[in-house]
């Protein structure tokens, strides 16, 4: 069965059709990246997956499950995890406290069995586990208002992580880092997709080239092309709709997957 399964999603506004019959699926173990230029639809497309959009017409399904008229919050519950293109991390805590909220968000009842103090000890841990799986363990005592901009990201794949996801939609995963930066992310998210299928949606073509199993280009609301790495780079119809715009597409390299 499919994690994520997107069926003809169709939205308008006014007389503009920003996703046109869109169809996507995620399986288990993947990361399948979504890639078109600037106003292809790829906000609009997440935004109805999560439930911030109503669709005009079309469904999402999670593991076999149509949640398309389910709230925000209800798909989250469902087990659809998510880090923002604009990111929402408490600014003012530490990593550790902003991993170790998610944490309890998620599990919180599920420690109302342990007496206070064996209760934060056991979500620190819990919290510190993930932080050191993201590679900020020395970092877990800063405050993130002090993190590099790839730190912000490493530390909201946790937050997410921390959610316990069924799938993960990564919404730019890797904007405003820098060179040095993007390299550890993408075995990060190399790494994560291990245990959760990953619909990824970023602009550098080098991390979705590397990093994804199955690549679709939107263009216009539309799909033009979903396949391979290897057969979205030598697309035709995909290479003439990055013609200007993303040079880089015929450069990138195979997938390390
Ligand atoms: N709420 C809205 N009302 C009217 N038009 C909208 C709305 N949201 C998006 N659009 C239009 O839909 C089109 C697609 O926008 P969207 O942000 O989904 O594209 P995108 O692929 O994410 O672009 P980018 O890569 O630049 O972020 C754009 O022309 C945008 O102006």
């Amino acid at each position: 069965m499919s994690a994520l399964v997107v069926d003809g999603l169709k939205k308008r506004y006014g007389g503009l059709t920003v996703t046109d019959d869109v169809s996507i699926t995620v399986e288990e173990g993947e990361i399948h990246a979504v890639i078109g230029p600037n106003g292809a639809g790829k906000t609009t497309l997440v935004k109805q997956i999560c439930g911030d959009v109503a669709p005009d017409e079309g469904s999402v399904s999670l593991y076999g499950r149509d949640v398309t008229h389910y709230s925000v919050h209800r798909r989250a519950q469902m087990g659809l995890g998510r880090t923002f293109q604009i990111t929402c991390l408490l600014e003012g805590f530490t990593v550790l406290e902003n991993v170790a909220t998610a944490l309890q968000a998620k599990r919180g009842s599920s420690f109302r069995f342990f007496r206070p103090v064996a209760t934060e000890r056991a979500l620190n841990d819990a919290a510190f586990a993930l932080i050191a799986r993201v590679g900020l363990a020395e970092r877990a005592g800063e405050r993130v208002a002090n993190l590099s901009h790839g730190e912000h990201r490493k530390l909201e794949l946790a937050v997410a992580l921390a959610t316990e996801p069924k799938v993960l939609l990564l919404d730019e995963p890797l904007a405003g880092t820098g060179p040095e930066e993007v390299e550890p992310l993408i075995v990060l998210l190399g790494e994560a997709r291990k245990s959760v299928p990953i619909l990824l949606i970023d602009h550098d073509m080098h991390a979705v080239f590397s990093l994804a199993h199955r690549v679709t280009v939107l263009v216009n609301g539309r799909v033009i092309a979903t396949g391979s790495p290897a057969e979205i780079r030598t697309n035709p119809a995909v290479l003439e709709a990055y013609l200007g715009e993303e040079g880089e597409l015929a450069h990138t390299e195979a997938a390390g997957a």
